[in-house]
């Protein structure tokens, strides 16, 4: 029996640039990603969301928009992992370093998809184009997508 666990994912995006982290421990350290993180009990998946950014970046923001939900199966391993991915258009603060975190800007036409998760490449196009997604991607392993599906939504 699959259990799945709560994940957050936070994408800001400003004219042609995103604001990326380097993962420097733990889960998909080594990877460029969005900031996020697990959701604790008592709060709401936007409300991690928001703590998880701050936490990893500095930055707080004054709304999230929710953009999509992808849930990942590793061949082998019980639980999903049912990220909620949210895109912020603006931001307070100064990206700054963090244990867990090294942020950097990128452009969007040059976005490091080498060195993320292979999901990535398929659903930033959407993110990007403001489009709302649905997804599902089985691993094997950290790097191979055995199957996936993707689809646009009007709703997340
Ligand atoms: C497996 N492919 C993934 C996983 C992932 N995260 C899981 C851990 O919490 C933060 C988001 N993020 C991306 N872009 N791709």
């Amino acid at each position: 029996m699959l259990t799945s666990k709560l994940l957050t994912l936070v994408l800001v995006v400003q004219p042609g640039r995103v604001l990326l982290g380097m993962k420097k421990r733990g889960f998909g350290a080594g990877k460029w990603n969005g900031f996020g993180g697990k959701v604790q009990a008592g709060e709401t998946i936007e409300q991690a969301a928001h703590r998880e950014l701050l936490e990893e970046s500095g930055l707080t923001v004054d709304k999230l928009d929710k953009i999509g939900n992808i849930k990942f199966e590793f061949i082998g391993e019980t639980e999903i992992l049912d990220v909620h991915i949210f895109r912020a258009d603006s931001f307070h603060g100064e990206p700054t370093e963090s244990d867990e975190m090294r942020p950097q800007w990128f452009d969007c036409d040059k976005i490091p998809f080498s060195q993320m998760w292979a999901d990535d490449m398929l659903w930033f196009p959407l993110m990007l184009q403001r489009k709302k997604f649905l997804g599902y991607f089985k691993f094997q392993g950290h790097d191979l997508i055995v199957e996936h599906k993707l689809q646009e939504v009007n709703e997340v």
